[in-house]
């Protein structure tokens, strides 16, 4: 008998273009899976099951094996580092992480920066060879400079909207970000064949989308 595969899906911005892509790929996911308030989500037609979770804690099933796979922004798998297999790029939910401030900053010593990436914006700015400290914020990120909390931040920017509306600027792009297909490393052994047959399914579906977009 085939193996059910367990999948983490991220609820939030991820889901839509992930469950499309899904669907895309020929896998009977319902349309309104994230709807409902129920976080287990059986879908015996397609030898799944969703597990609904929010994007942080995506890499933590899967790295733990609770979760044989799971979907997950490359910003969060930068910042958590979990040891987990990156099997495919979605090609979805793309956007940038950068270090945006207000347009007339200058070097000071020391600078603060304000983040949801610590580890991202502690790495990159230790290769730079700058002596930065990091405050850790859980949203809204783009107060910091404007209140006088951080000289700079390291966020997300997608359509550069936020930016734009809060009199900001982008000084410097330091990777780019799309959603990732990841899995455990013991049921990358035990279901490969289920996920490679799931992987075989996505492929075709991602390079179309990304052909269609260029
Ligand atoms: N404009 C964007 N801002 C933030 N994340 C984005 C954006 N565009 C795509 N993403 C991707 O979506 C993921 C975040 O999804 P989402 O905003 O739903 O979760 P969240 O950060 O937990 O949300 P919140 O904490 O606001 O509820 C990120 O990990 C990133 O990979
Ligand atoms: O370039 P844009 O299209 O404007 O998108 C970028 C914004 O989106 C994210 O915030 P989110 O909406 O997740 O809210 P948050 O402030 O609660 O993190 C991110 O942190 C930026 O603030």
């Amino acid at each position: 008998m085939q193996d059910i595969l367990k999948v983490a899906m991220p609820k939030g911005r991820i889901y839509k273009p992930a469950s499309k892509l899904f669907r895309e790929a020929g896998l009977a996911i319902p349309e309104d899976m994230e709807d409902s308030r129920k976080l287990i989500i059986p879908v015996p037609e397609a030898r799944m099951e969703f597990i609904m979770a929010k994007p942080v804690d995506v890499a933590t099933y899967v790295e733990y094996g609770v979760a044989d796979i799971g979907i997950a922004g490359k910003d969060l798998l930068m910042e958590e580092n979990r040891d987990v297999y990156e099997l495919l790029d979605l090609g979805i939910a793309r956007c940038r992480m950068s270090v945006i401030g207000l347009p007339d900053w200058k070097p000071v010593l020391n600078p603060r920066v304000a983040t949801k990436y610590p580890n991202v914006a502690s790495q990159y700015f230790r290769e730079q060879g700058q002596q930065v400290e990091v405050i850790k914020l859980n949203g809204s990120i783009e107060l910091a400079p404007l209140i006088g909390l951080a000289d700079r931040i390291v966020d997300m920017v997608e359509t550069g909207s936020t930016i734009r509306e809060n009199g900001l600027m982008e000084h410097e792009q330091i990777f780019a970000i799309t959603s990732r297909l990841i899995a455990n490393r013991v049921s990358y052994r035990m279901k490969s064949e289920a996920i490679q047959a799931l992987c075989d399914r996505l492929q075709p579906v991602i390079a179309a989308v990304a052909s269609a977009s260029k």
